[in-house]
């Protein structure tokens, strides 16, 4: 018997490239370009690549090592975020896109590097497969990035500000492979599973205020549009208006 996973795995995929595709519209000849991280900016890498050994011209700063590794492969040419310390556009996925184009990101452990590109963007287009799309961010445990010294104590710290919001929930160091996961910084991730997050603005404020606590995988007010691929096809989202357009 095949896997009962596999229709749905390769739907997904070819939803993830469907709205990489779109995201293309949106590079002009010269920009500087953010890449994001993850299975769905990794489509929109390689398609950016057929692009550019098409004769686009455009240089980008990646938020990862794995994208610097696959957009090295594909022939973009890269730059770092201080050689170009301002970007026209970051395309980038997300672990969830919520009301307000609120996002939860950090599920590949890029969200600090993602974060910074994202913030010197003048624009940051979300790509995501419609499975993305929440009421209510929250589903997704929250990745929490945070330094190794004291690693507990700031859990706890965690901890303590999620009971003050009302907030329950499992916050758990992320492992892999049976060690403790390591950013590209150097850092841990805490996942938080707090279930739904109805103010996600008051607990970024709360993260952003625990020592040892160096980013979160709350992305408020800085994506401009979210482009969703769905069984009914492409949906654009902006942020001022979160509409169809
Ligand atoms: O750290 C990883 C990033 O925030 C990703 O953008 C996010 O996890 C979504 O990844 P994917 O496109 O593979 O679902």
């Amino acid at each position: 018997m095949t896997g009962e996973g596999e229709p749905m795995a390769a739907n997904s995929e070819a939803l993830k490239r469907a709205a990489a595709a779109r995201a293309l519209e949106e590079v002009k000849p010269g920009m500087r370009l953010g890449l994001g991280t993850g299975s769905t900016a990794n489509a929109f890498v390689e398609l950016l690549g057929e692009r550019v050994r098409g004769g686009l011209d455009v240089r980008c700063v990646p938020t990862s090592e794995a994208t610097a590794a696959l957009a090295g492969q594909v022939g973009l040419t890269l730059a770092t975020l201080d050689d170009m310390p301002e970007l026209d556009l970051t395309v980038d996925g997300a672990d969830e896109i919520g009301p307000d184009l609120a996002l939860i990101k950090g599920g590949g452990g890029a969200l600090l590097r993602e974060k910074i590109v994202a913030a010197a963007s003048g624009a940051m287009v979300v790509i995501a497969d419609a499975a993305k799309l929440v009421g209510t961010l929250g589903r997704f445990p929250l990745p929490i990035e945070i330094v190794p010294f004291g690693a507990e104590a700031t859990r706890r710290a965690v901890l303590r500000l999620a009971e003050a919001q009302g907030l329950k929930g499992e916050v758990r160091l992320r492992t892999r492979d049976g060690h403790v996961f390591v950013t590209d910084g150097g850092h841990f991730i805490l996942d938080a599973g707090f279930g739904a997050i109805p103010d996600p603005a008051a607990l970024a404020c709360g993260l952003a205020g625990i020592a040892g606590v160096v980013e979160h995988g709350l992305f408020i007010g800085l994506a401009t549009k979210a482009i969703v691929a769905g069984d009914g096809g492409v949906q654009v989202l902006t942020r001022s208006a979160n509409t169809e357009s």
